[in-house]
């Protein structure tokens, strides 16, 4: 089913949004590469067992209480939990993939950088294992491109790759934050719960709908959305288990206009918790500080000792949305007031896609002794509000510096701070 409006969100699958590239300033070369990516395509993060939508398809079963549209569901969830058997929270096939061809083209594309026959490299993982799978696939893939000796020194570090988990603000601001009104107000514009009563009455018999509560009918919907949504992610695992495209298939459940609806609030729910949301300097954004002053230290590192020409880290989607944000990152940290626009300017599927990235390209030219930097993301040359460039979209690398560097101060970061502290006691 195809339908005019893309709405796989979080779980689009990865694809490099330019291809071509702007070449730099005459004498000018690419030296150092400072990256951040979100892991691969992945399986659910959870069992299937501990999703509401299986939980109340199997009780239903048991009570003799599906119709036959129900009967369908269910054996499509039960197929999805073959391929989903151990597998949460694992990188599939595709993301390993994704991984591997985003590092060949990082060699491809900057060929000053990788041409040496050892190359240094640092890594940064969080606590889960599918950033740990992601680095190793981008290495597999820097290793095959460069043709070289890789020395890579990792460390897991969730400062940088995780800070949402290290906050207790912002465990606060996600239970009760100011954002949950203008996410209810999209809930009745968009009609969600209408739309999950229309699925329950066509999965159970009267009977067992009638036991359904409110929250339960649309946590259902949203999870055969999920389910719907990470299909194209393990589509070698499907292949591999024996199971054909049509076993795993939730389309028949939706049509257009709920998939659009659904996606709608998905990409709110994500702007308000993992972007710009209602105040672009919030705790949701400005918790990616302790990020931005890795990348401002860690290029300086390079500018001084020439030594590692690749950082690269392994976060999620919520490592992501909110640096993109909080760097200015044009399309990526718009504040809009009108909730039924956010997903006009602000597209989660286009900023936070499995196996999203940011790339510092830092060049220099040995005459002048000068640098520049580009960023790149997604792997598309991108602006950044409030720094301006007489050649876009390379930027003077001592106005980024200085421009980031006071910004982290107004959020009382320093060179000598304690990132971890400072997270903690983040208000
Ligand atoms: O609802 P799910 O389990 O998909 O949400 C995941 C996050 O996935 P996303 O919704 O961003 O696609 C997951 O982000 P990821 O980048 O690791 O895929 C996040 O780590 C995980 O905790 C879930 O987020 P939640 O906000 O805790 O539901």
């Amino acid at each position: 089913q195809t339908c005019e409006e893309n709405f796989w969100g979080t779980k689009q699958v990865y694809f490099p949004q330019q291809k071509n590239y702007t070449p730099p300033p005459k004498g000018y070369e690419p030296i150092f590469i400072n990256y951040i990516g979100r892991h691969g395509a992945r399986h659910l993060t959870k069992p299937m067992s501990e999703n509401k939508a299986y939980q109340l398809v199997m009780k239903a079963a048991n009570k003799n209480a599906l119709t036959e549209v129900g009967a369908s569901l269910k054996n499509a969830i039960l197929n999805l939990s073959a391929i989903e058997a151990n597998a949460d929270g694992n990188i599939s096939e595709l993301g390993k993939l994704e991984q591997s061809n985003i590092a060949k083209r990082m060699v491809k594309n900057n060929p000053h950088v990788f041409g040496k026959k050892v190359l240094l490299v640092n890594t940064t993982v969080g606590n889960k294992i599918r950033t740990l799978q992601s680095a190793n696939a981008f290495l597999e893939g820097l290793k095959e491109a460069c043709n070289c000796k890789i020395i890579n020194r990792q460390y897991i570090d969730d400062t940088t790759t995780r800070f949402y988990d290290l906050s207790p603000a912002y465990e606060n601001y996600k239970k009760i934050g100011n954002w949950q009104h203008s996410l209810d107000t999209l809930e009745t514009h968009l009609a969600l719960f209408e739309k999950a009563n229309d699925l329950i009455e066509k999965v159970f018999t009267a009977e067992f709908a009638q036991t359904i509560k409110r929250q339960d009918a649309l946590k259902f919907m949203q999870e055969v959305f999920g389910f719907l949504t990470i299909i194209p992610s393990l589509k070698n695992e499907i292949i591999s288990k024996g199971i054909s495209v049509s076993e795993v298939n939730f389309f028949p459940f939706f049509n257009c206009k709920v998939l659009q609806a659904l996606h709608n609030y998905d990409n709110a729910e994500a702007y308000f918790l993992k972007g710009p949301g209602n105040n672009v300097n919030g705790i949701q954004v400005k918790i990616a500080a302790p990020l931005l002053a890795d990348f401002i230290y860690t290029t300086d590192s390079f500018i001084a000792n020439k030594k590692t020409p690749l950082q690269i880290r392994f976060g999620h989607a919520e490592t992501i949305a909110p640096f993109a944000a909080f760097m200015g990152i044009s399309g990526a940290s718009t504040q809009i007031e009108n909730v039924s626009q956010i997903s006009t300017f602000w597209e989660d599927s286009k900023i936070i896609p499995l196996s999203a990235n940011i790339q510092w390209v830092l060049y220099y030219h040995p005459k002048l002794k000068h640098y520049l930097v580009k960023f790149l993301l997604n792997e598309k040359e991108v602006s950044i509000n409030g720094l301006t460039t007489q050649h876009f979209p390379f930027y003077d690398w001592q106005d980024v510096k200085k421009y980031y560097s006071e910004k982290l101060i107004r959020f009382n970061i320093y060179p000598n701070t304690d990132l971890y502290q400072w997270l903690f006691s983040l208000q």
